[in-house]
């Protein structure tokens, strides 16, 4: 349902050297071949066709050198020339012999042993030609994608914007990181989702937290439908408690409750909302690992969906007969290999309990009808 909710978000034209790890929108084709020309491989001399074959007594003469970033005039008879890695190849020479190779005697070269046509050329265009399609929309622009990019004369590209996402955390008993007495419930939700969606590629405003009070939640979120914030994604206040008011408040504002309580644990009081003006609300609960999961597994679905992602596919799906009862979603550490006998549900799965995440790799979805399956701790969206 989120993922046929949530639409892709309109592109920008970026550089091609601010594009790591933003999303393509369109196609990418190379501007330009690459070799832009026919280039040495190797540092040594640049010989004609008439020296291919065998050696013999003959000697050539050696031209002036020919580096990187000159253009390269024809051999004249006779003429062997100095040639560095990455010149520019004179259009009648046939091979580059490398420089461990020659005999130079009175600086003369003497005629080498048998080289085959071409050896050591790089040809122009041999890896990509103008006009090649290099990407599909979709693609994660990785470090290596930037160098190929610019080589193939990219200068920039179509990406999707970055979701632009506000969380706001909900409860009278918080406090910021560090303004904490020994007993004070500190906001450790909203920097963790905070995390998890910048990683991803977001545009994140992290709010700190508000008040269990329905107004000023309300004008809370009337401002950021004002900054058109994309995602307004909340933690707390999402279960069935008197001061539990996120549904109230997102009510009043306008949204769309298009769910509210999933069965699954952790996580049961997910709320999903849309807004009129195009804003999507998350309500996630407040337990912390309820949280991560909501996070993890649903606002990622949407963040998916808007960068014109489809659904993650989990990395393992298990034979195993599902059990009757809410899904669960197992927090677990997979060894090398990943056969059955290696991914270990780890001990402590209440959702208030966080030590298990210190060694958590991975997320065993059990039950709800369905074949278990395995995902990675996090949805990075590198690999697609
Ligand atoms: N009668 C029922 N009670 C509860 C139900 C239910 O179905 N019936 N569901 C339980 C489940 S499951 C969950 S999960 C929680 C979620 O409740 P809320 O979303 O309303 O969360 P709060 O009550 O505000 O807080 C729960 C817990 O989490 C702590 N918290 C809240 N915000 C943060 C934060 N930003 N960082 C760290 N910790 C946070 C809060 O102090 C509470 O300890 O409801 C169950 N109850
Ligand atoms: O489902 Mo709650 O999310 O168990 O902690």
């Amino acid at each position: 349902m989120i993922g046929d909710m949530v639409r892709p978000g309109a592109p920008e034209r970026i550089a091609v050297q601010e594009a790591i790890n933003r999303f393509t929108a369109e196609p990418v084709l190379a501007a330009r071949d690459w070799p832009p020309f026919d280039m040495s491989a190797m540092d040594g001399y640049a010989i004609g066709e008439e020296t291919l074959g065998e050696a013999d007594q003959g000697m050539l003469w050696i031209g002036a050198p020919q580096y990187a970033g000159a253009p390269a005039q024809q051999l004249a008879p006779g003429e062997a020339r100095p040639i560095a890695t990455g010149a520019a190849v004179p259009a009648n020479a046939s091979a580059i012999l490398v420089r461990e190779r020659a005999t130079i005697v009175r600086h003369h070269l003497q005629r080498p042993e048998a080289l085959v046509a071409g050896a050591n050329i790089r040809r122009q265009g041999e890896d990509a030609r103008a006009g090649d399609k290099l990407l599909e929309p979709g693609r994660c622009i990785s470090p290596a994608l930037i160098g190929a990019l610019c080589a193939y004369g990219v200068v920039s590209m179509q990406v999707c914007r970055r979701p632009r996402v506000a969380i706001l955390a909900l409860g009278d008993e918080l406090k910021s990181v560090g303004n904490t007495l020994d007993t004070s419930i500190v906001d450790s939700n909203g920097p963790m989702i905070s995390a998890l969606l910048g990683n991803a590629g977001c545009d994140v405003t992290l709010l700190g937290s508000i008040r269990d009070e329905e107004f000023a939640i309300a004008s809370a979120f009337e401002q950021l439908l004002r900054s058109q914030f994309e995602f307004i994604v909340t933690t707390g206040g999402a279960s069935v408690g008197d001061r539990d008011l996120l549904r109230p408040a997102v009510e009043r504002v306008g949204g769309d409750v298009q769910f509210h309580g999933v069965h699954m644990r952790p996580g049961k009081p997910v709320l999903f909302a849309t807004h009129p003006d195009g804003a999507t609300f998350f309500g996630l609960p407040g337990n912390p690992v309820a949280a991560l999961v909501g996070a993890r597994f649903f606002v990622m679905r949407a963040i998916r969906a808007r960068l014109g992602l489809d659904a993650e596919r989990p990395t393992r799906t298990f034979d195993e007969i599902p059990e009757a009862g809410p899904t669960r979603i197992l927090k677990a550490m997979t060894r090398e290999g990943s056969t059955d006998d290696c991914v270990e549900i780890l001990p402590a799965q209440q959702s208030h309990m966080l030590r298990p995440l210190l060694s958590a790799n991975a997320w065993v979805i059990r039950g709800g009808e369905e074949p278990s399956t395995l995902f990675p701790l996090f949805d990075t969206l590198n690999e697609h």
